[in-house]
C-alpha cells in the first residue's frame, strides 16, 4: 500500500492508499522538529484506533517545506522499508514538464495539484488553492504547469492584522452578513471575506483574458469550501486534487505503463 505525504507549510496531511481507494486520511501540524519515531508513534496509533490495516510499502512525498524531508525520508526508511519518492526531486518524474523559468523552483504542491487536476478536467485550467499562501496554478492544454500566482493566504492575511495593529484581534475567517463592519470583528471580516472574493474573482479573470481562451477554474485546499459554498468562484471544489496527484505521480514513476 501506499504512503503519500502532503506537507503544507502549516499543515501535513497523510493518506494511505490502497491501488483503489483512499483508506485514510491523516493530518498533523507541519513541525520540522518532529522526529520519524514520533511520525510513527502518531500514524500508528491512528491506524490503531480507527483499526486501518494497512501494510505500508511504498511512499511518496510532496513538501513545500524542504526541512521536513528528511526525517519523514527517515519514517519511510525505518518503519516501512522503502526509499520515498520525492516530488521535485531529478529522480521523480512528472508526466509533462512545466514551462516556467526555472521548473525547479515551484511548489511541489502545485506541480502535484497540475497532475491531479489535469486527470480530472483535462487541460486549460486554473487550480486555487487555499492553503499558507492562496496559489492560482496554470495548467495548458497539455497538463503543463505553465506558472500562476502567489498571493497571501486567507489567514495568514488575519494573523497579519492582528500582529501589526495593537487594537485587531484574532478573529475567524467568517462571511459577514453586510460589507459594512459595524464593529471591529465585522469590519475585518468583512475586508477579508470580500477582499479574497474579489481577488479570486479578478485573477482568474485576468488569468483567463491573458490566455485568451475559455479556463475551469477548481478549488481545493482548506477553505476552498467555505469560499467556494457562498460565492460563486469555482466551476467544481475538490478537496483531494492533491492526493489524487500524488496517487498518479506515483505510479507514473513505478508502472509509467498503466499511468
Ligand atoms: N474549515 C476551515 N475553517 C477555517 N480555517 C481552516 C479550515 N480548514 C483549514 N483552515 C485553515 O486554512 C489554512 C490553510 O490550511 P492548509 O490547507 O492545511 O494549508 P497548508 O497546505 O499550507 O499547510 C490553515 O491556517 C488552516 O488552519
Ligand atoms: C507558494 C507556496 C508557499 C504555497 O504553499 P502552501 O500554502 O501549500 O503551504 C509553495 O508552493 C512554495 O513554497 N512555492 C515555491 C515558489 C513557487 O511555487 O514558485
Ligand atoms: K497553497
Amino acid at each position: 500500500m501506499l504512503l503519500a505525504i502532503d506537507c503544507g507549510n502549516t499543515n501535513t496531511v497523510f493518506s494511505i492508499w490502497d491501488g483503489t481507494r483512499f483508506l485514510a486520511t491523516w493530518r498533523i501540524a507541519t513541525d520540522h522538529k518532529r522526529t520519524a519515531d514520533e511520525y510513527f508513534v502518531w500514524l500508528s496509533s491512528l491506524m490503531a484506533i480507527t483499526r486501518t490495516e494497512a501494510a505500508i510499502t511504498e511512499a511518496i512525498i510532496s513538501s513545500t517545506v524542504p526541512r521536513v524531508v528528511f526525517n519523514l525520508r527517515v519514517l519511510c526508511n525505518r518503519y516501512f522499508d522503502c526509499r520515498p519518492l520525492v516530488v521535485g526531486r531529478p529522480d521523480c518524474a512528472l508526466p509533462v514538464a512545466p514551462r516556467v523559468d526555472q521548473g525547479a523552483t515551484v511548489g511541489p504542491d502545485r506541480l502535484v495539484n497540475t497532475v491531479g487536476a489535469f486527470d480530472r478536467h483535462g487541460g486549460n485550467l486554473i487550480v486555487v488553492d487555499f492553503g499558507t499562501a492562496t496559489t492560482f496554478d496554470v495548467v495548458d492544454d497539455d497538463g503543463a504547469y505553465v506558472g500562476g500566482v502567489i498571493a497571501p493566504g486567507v489567514n495568514l492575511s488575519l494573523e497579519a492584522l492582528h500582529m501589526a495593529a495593537a487594537a485587531l484581534p484574532h478573529v475567524d475567517v467568517s462571511r459577514p452578513q453586510r460589507v459594512v463592519g459595524t464593529n471591529t470583528v465585522a469590519c475585518m471580516q468583512s475586508g477579508i471575506w470580500f477582499g479574497y472574493v474579489g481577488l479570486v474573482k479578478e485573477i482568474c479573470s485576468r488569468i483567463k483574458a491573458e490566455r485568451d481562451r475559455p479556463m475551469k477554474v477548481i478549488g481545493t485546499g482548506g477553505l476552498a469550501p467555505l469560499f467556494g459554498t457562498t460565492d460563486v468562484l469555482f466551476d467544481s471544489i475538490e478537496d483531494d486534487i492533491t492526493m489524487h496527484g500524488l496517487v498518479l505521480i506515483h505510479r507514473f514513476n513505478t508502472a509509467p505503463e498503466d499511468a
